[in-house]
């Protein structure tokens, strides 16, 4: 029973084929294109691969996005395309969202993938669960699995991309992180960098204040990597929360039905 599971952020698309449809299932094969690129799947990085038996995706990046997406999947393979909304409750979390679907899908998956991962490494603990892609986001979930609330920052990009066009003086190349940045180019990626990095700390402590536990926290998203040095207390880097959170979902609704 192998398993495609595709996520859609502002800017790639990532995709993971497995040999089955559970968490820790093997990896067949997986990649990610530029939003851009999303035409060339089905020809390109797709065009060897055995049609797989079941799908599941979460897309945030708009209807049309959506559709192109499901249009390679639809040439390319023979299986029916579907995706995650957000909902109250699903596979032991609960959304505490004023309009649950109206929480980003990739959050919703995410938080269920590492709500699993913390299940399985031990007792169960509150979580902060922090991704770095486009946007950032921050999400606070309880002892009980119940989502609590998140915060969303722009991403390193759109930061960047921010200052640059509202000022006069900050056209400068990426810089380095330092504690005390003495040039622009450092000044604005320290700046960046410790925006999330300190919003997270804050999250976290109040998460500890209202759980009444220090939480386990997890840390995924393209540009994790790089805020992993900066960060103030210890983070666990995980490459594909997303995936493991679609796993953890189909093999739930498989269970299901
Ligand atoms: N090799 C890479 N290709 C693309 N983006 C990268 C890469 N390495 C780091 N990044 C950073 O990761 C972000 C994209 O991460 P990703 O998780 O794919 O975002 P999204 O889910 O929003 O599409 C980019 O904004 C960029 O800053
Ligand atoms: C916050 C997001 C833009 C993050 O997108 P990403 O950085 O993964 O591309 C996305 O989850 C989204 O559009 N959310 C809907 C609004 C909400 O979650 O409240
Ligand atoms: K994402």
């Amino acid at each position: 029973m192998t398993f495609l599971a595709i996520d859609i952020g502002n800017t790639r698309l990532k995709w993971s084929l497995y040999a089955a449809q559970r968490p820790g299932a093997e990896l067949l094969a997986s990649g990610a294109e530029f939003l851009d690129h999303i035409e060339r799947l089905a020809e390109g990085p797709w065009a060897d691969l055995a049609s797989p038996d079941a799908m599941l995706g979460c897309a945030v990046a708009g209807d049309a996005v959506r559709r192109r997406a499901e249009e390679q999947v639809v040439e390319r393979f023979d299986c029916v395309p579907r995706w995650v909304v957000s909902s109250a409750a699903e596979a032991g979390l609960v959304n505490g969202y004023d309009h649950p679907t109206r929480l980003g899908a990739d959050r919703w998956v995410a938080m269920i993938g590492a709500r699993h991962r913390m299940l399985s490494q031990g007792p169960a603990r509150p979580m902060v669960v922090v991704m770095i892609g486009t946007a950032v986001t921050v999400e606070a979930i309880d002892t009980d699995g119940k989502f609590l609330g998140g915060l969303i920052l722009p991403g390193h990009g759109i930061m960047l991309r921010a200052l640059e066009s509202g000022t006069a003086g900050l056209h400068v190349p990426t810089g380095e992180v330092r504690d005390f940045p003495t040039n622009t180019s450092d000044a604005l990626t320290s700046g960046g960098t410790y925006a999330i990095a300190g919003a997270v700390e804050r999250m976290r402590q109040h998460v500890k204040t209202h759980c009444g536990a220090d939480p386990a926290c997890y840390m995924t998203g393209g540009a994790g990597w790089k805020m992993a040095p900066s960060m103030v207390s210890p983070f666990e880097l995980v490459d594909g929360l997303i995936m493991d959170g679609l796993l953890v979902i189909a093999e739930a609704r498989a269970a299901a039905v």
